[in-house]
Order: C-alpha cells, then sequence, then structure tokens
C-alpha cells in the first residue's frame, strides 16, 4: 500500500474529486457522497482532511470493509509529524450541552419514559435530538403510535389471587424475563460513546432480548462482546444488501457465536435516507426471495414493518417465524396506521386463515408504559419492541439508565397485571380491553389563521354598539 503525503491529499478536496482520511488510510469518497446516507455536508467538511473523530461519532470501524469496494482505498496517509493540531473549539451548541449535563436530574429521580425524553431533549446536540426524535413529513404517524394507546381502555378483574406475579415468557424459543424487547435503532453512538455496546449490557442485566441494527454504529464483533452472559440472546435486524453474499458470510459468522436469530426486514425508507440507501440496499427484495433466506439459514426469520393483515397472512405463508407489525417509529410512511390499532384486525385475519398459532406476532411503536404492553398483550401480541426510549435513556445515563428504564417498564407492567387480576401473562386476555373506541380517529383541522386572527369576529346584531 502506497504512503500518500498530506499535501497530495490535501489537493483532493473537492465534491467531485474528493479524498478523506479515516483511522490513517486515505479513500476517494467522490462516488459515495451522493450516496451517503448521512448526507454529503458532513462527509464534505473533512474534504482533503482527517474525518476519523467525526467518522468514530458515528460508525464502526469496519463499516467501510461492509459497504465500500476495496479499490476506493487509495494507500495510506502519512503521519502528521509537524505537532500542528487542530486546536479543540468549544461551540455555543458544545457549551449548551455541557451546562445541560451538569444540571441532570439524578437516575434515581426518573420516573418513567417520559422523564428520560425530556432529560435528552436538553442533553443531546440539536443533530441527535432531531435524528432520534424525528417522525417522517408531519410525524402524524409517530405521534399516532402512542396516543392511539390512549383510545384503549381496561376492564380490570377483582377478587383474584395477585400476590405473586409472573412475566417471565419465551420470544422465539428464547427465555426473556418481561414480555419486552430492545429493538434495533441506528447510529446509537449519537447517543452515548457506548453506542449498542450499552444497550447488550442494560439487556443482559434485566433478562431482555436486544435486536442488533445492521446500521450499528460499534461493530457486531463489539455488540455481541459486550454481553453480559455467553446465552443472552441478541437478535439481528437486517436490511438487505444488493450483494446477497454479504447476508450469507454474516450467518457464516455468527450462527453458532452471536446473534441467535437473524431477521429480515422490508426495505426501511427513513426520511431522506432511503434514496441514499438506495445504492446499498437491495430494493427488489420481494416475498420469492424468503425461499432463499430460509435455504441459508435454520434460524428463524421475522418479517419486521409489517402494516396490514393481507401481509401478516402472506408473511404466515411464506414461513416466516413471526413478524413485527411496525410502521418503524413513524419514521417511513406518515399516515401509516398504528400498529396497535391494526393488531386486532391482524389477529382476527390470521385466526380466520388459521395461521394464528404457526407465528409469533410482536408490535412496536409508542410503547410509553406498562399498561400498553398489557393492551399489546392482550390484543394477540407475543412480545413488544421499544425504540426511542431506550435512546433517550442512553443519552443522559448509558448502559445504568437503560437497565433503571427496563426496571421502570416491569414494574408498571407488574403494577398493571396485580390490577387487572392477571398473576400470569396466561391470564392476560382480549376481553380485558375495550377497544370500541381504537378506530375512531380525531383529525385536527388546520388552522384558519385568516380568518381567527385578521377578521373582525362575527357578532349577533343585538350586540353592535348603536353609534
Ligand atoms: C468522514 C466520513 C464520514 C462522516 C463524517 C460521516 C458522518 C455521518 C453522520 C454525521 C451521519 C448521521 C447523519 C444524521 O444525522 O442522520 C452518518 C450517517 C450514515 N453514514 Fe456516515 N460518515 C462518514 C462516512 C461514512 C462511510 C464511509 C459510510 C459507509 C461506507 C457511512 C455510512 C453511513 C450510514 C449507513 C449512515 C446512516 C445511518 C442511518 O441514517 O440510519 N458513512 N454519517
Ligand atoms: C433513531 C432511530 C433509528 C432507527 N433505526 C432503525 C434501523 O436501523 N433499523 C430498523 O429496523 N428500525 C430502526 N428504527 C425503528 C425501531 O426499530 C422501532 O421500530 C421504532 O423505533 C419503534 O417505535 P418507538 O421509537 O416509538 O418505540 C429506528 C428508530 C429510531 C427512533
Amino acid at each position: 500500500m502506497r504512503t500518500v503525503s498530506l499535501q497530495e491529499i490535501a489537493q483532493h478536496n473537492k465534491k467531485d474529486d474528493l479524498w478523506v482520511i479515516i483511522h490513517g488510510k486515505v479513500y476517494d469518497l467522490t462516488k459515495f457522497l451522493p450516496e451517503h446516507p448521512g448526507g454529503q455536508k458532513v462527509v464534505l467538511k473533512f474534504a482533503g482532511k482527517d474525518g476519523t473523530k467525526t467518522f468514530d461519532r458515528f460508525h464502526p470501524a469496519d463499516i467501510i470493509q461492509r459497504y465500500l469496494s476495496p479499490d476506493v482505498c487509495i494507500g495510506e496517509a502519512e503521519v502528521n509529524n509537524s505537532g500542528e493540531q487542530e486546536p479543540e473549539v468549544e461551540t455555543e451548541e458544545d457549551k449548551r450541552v455541557r451546562l445541560a449535563r451538569e444540571k441532570m436530574p439524578r437516575l434515581d429521580e426518573m420516573y418513567n419514559t417520559f422523564d428520560f425524553e425530556s432529560v435528552a431533549r436538553n442533553i443531546l446536540k440539536a443533530d441527535s435530538w432531531a435524528y432520534f426524535n424525528g417522525g417522517a413529513n408531519d410525524e402524524i404517524s409517530m405521534r399516532e403510535n402512542h396516543n392511539a394507546f390512549h383510545r384503549i381502555w381496561l376492564r380490570p378483574r377483582v377478587m383474584v389471587d395477585v400476590s405473586k406475579i409472573d412475566m417471565t415468557t419465551t420470544m422465539l424459543g428464547d427465555k426473556a424475563s418481561m414480555p419486552l424487547y430492545i429493538s434495533a435503532t441506528a447510529l446509537g453512538k449519537m447517543a452515548h460513546p457506548d453506542g449498542e455496546k450499552a444497550l447488550a449490557v442494560a439487556a443482559g442485566k434485566r433478562g431482555v432480548i436486544q435486536m442488533i441494527p445492521t446500521l450499528a454504529s460499534c461493530s457486531i464483533d463489539e455488540i455481541v462482546g459486550a454481553r453480559v452472559h455467553a446465552d443472552q440472546t441478541q437478535w439481528f435486524q437486517l436490511y438487505v444488501h444488493k450483494d446477497r453474499r454479504r447476508e450469507k458470510d454474516l450467518r457464516q459468522k455468527y450462527v453458532h457465536e452471536g446473534p441467535n436469530e437473524f431477521q429480515d426486514e422490508e426495505i426501511n425508507r427513513e426520511g431522506g435516507a432511503a434514496t441514499a440507501m438506495s445504492g446499498i440496499i437491495d430494493n427488489t427484495l420481494n416475498w420469492n426471495d424468503l425461499a432463499w433466506f430460509k435455504s441459508i439459514t435454520k434460524l428463524p426469520i421475522v418479517l419486521k414493518g409489517i402494516q396490514t393483515k393481507e401481509d401478516a397472512v402472506l408473511a404466515a405463508r411464506y414461513g416466516c417465524a413471526g413478524i413485527v407489525i411496525s410502521n418503524h417509529g413513524g419514521r417511513q410512511l406518515d399516515f401509516a396506521p398504528s400498529p396497535i390499532e391494526i393488531l386486532p384486525e391482524i389477529m382476527s385475519a390470521l385466526k380466520q386463515e388459521k395461521l394464528e398459532n404457526i407465528m409469533e406476532i410482536y408490535i412496536d411503536g409508542g410503547i410509553r408504559r406498562g399498561s400498553d404492553i398489557f393492551k399489546a398483550l392482550a390484543l394477540g401480541a407475543k412480545g413488544v419492541g421499544i425504540g426511542r426510549p431506550t435512546l433517550y435513556a442512553m443519552s443522559g445515563y448509558g448502559a445504568k439508565g437503560v437497565q433503571r428504564l427496563l426496571e421502570l417498564y416491569q414494574n408498571e407492567l407488574e403494577m398493571c397485571m396485580r390490577l387487572m387480576g392477571t398473576p400470569t401473562l396466561a391470564d392476560i386476555k382480549p376481553e380485558m380491553v375495550d377497544i370500541r373506541n381504537l378506530k375512531d380517529h380525531f383529525v385536527a383541522n388546520p388552522t384558519d389563521y385568516l380568518a381567527n386572527l385578521s377578521y373582525e369576529k362575527m357578532v349577533p346584531r343585538g350586540n353592535l354598539s348603536k353609534l
């Protein structure tokens, strides 16, 4: 590999001729730039320079080998012996974040998921907060995901011995301390320097399953290595790469030692990233491909992103071990329905086709309370996934924050089960929830500012002053 001088690298500092140093190697990112899912601006900032520090804040070192062809590597960058380092300057934003962190409440002062969210809003940099908290377009689906739970009421039963509550369960055959798992969320290091490793630790300590994202900011090896016990279950969320051999390689590497489940997923169209990701993701993926996935793995395949009863029935017919009813946290198609709203119709369609017992049904989106878990279980889910809450908890408090968050979910579900008269998960039944209003949507009309603010109000004639 040739050594490239800093002077030569500095000359390739334009959009149409772009070299960047990452971990001592020089890469020609000219062709990749328009495809970068994080946008062009962030990469262009390092045109002809060393981008390692920022790159490491978001990406695992192996992302380059995973997504770029080897010929983009020009050589090794000459070592900078000049002693000249760009001085670290604290920006206004850094200062705001530093001060907010100094005033952060203690972890034992966090009492529910919303507490973590409000802390995260203050202590995260604006770009990270926007990435985590945002949804597609007008964020109607994102908000609806949680709001829909407000339209389900509970029908508590009394005179039941609830001295012991057991919420342990299995998911795809593996034990879990409660019917909740940590869902895949990309770029965990934006929340905390330990990224997805912190989630692995918290999941292991609380006995819950973690789904590792394809676009994790730590390498899969690091996340698997962070497990607290050797038999800790991890699932893997897979964005299918255009080059299918990569999925096969991944499976061969991890099937014995690492993530226990191998998850397939429909193409994610998160925000503007969708177009850019099309360079990486195979958007020809369709139902017939499932046969190929089944031929390369014996692990259960779960489809995440099911949003209609028709697709749920197809997933069962195509032999999926499970589905996750999900609109990806309202980050893709605005006005996609909330998963909890379509869960009952999916269950009844599966029952009608006699397919309800052949796969496990999970849902995610807007699960913020123990009672939300209860409602989902009552309507037929085997378990629920959480996305943003773990990112918020990790932002402020790392792995310990996520442990506390999981403990709060567990405590709330325990209290809900006790007050509902359901000592075990098997006691939770559909008739314990009232879903008569679930389908009601009250759509807010756009405010007519012209009528409300500019024009004189109409008043009854009798009230007009007599001039
Ligand atoms: C100096 C080089 C790079 C820098 C500074 C950088 C920085 C970033 C940043 C800041 C984001 C997040 C943007 C947001 O707020 O949504 C991002 C996203 C992303 N980057 Fe990079 N990046 C670099 C190189 C690369 C390379 C070489 C690859 C892959 C080969 C890559 C793959 C991705 C992916 C897949 C995402 C999207 C994750 C998602 O939205 O879910 N990046 N990058
Ligand atoms: C910041 C962020 C990144 C996400 N990245 C991914 C991803 O890479 N792959 C994926 O399958 N889902 C991803 N999701 C969706 C989650 O897995 C999950 O479906 C969703 O967050 C659940 O909704 P909730 O955030 O209301 O709990 C992401 C969600 C967020 C908030």
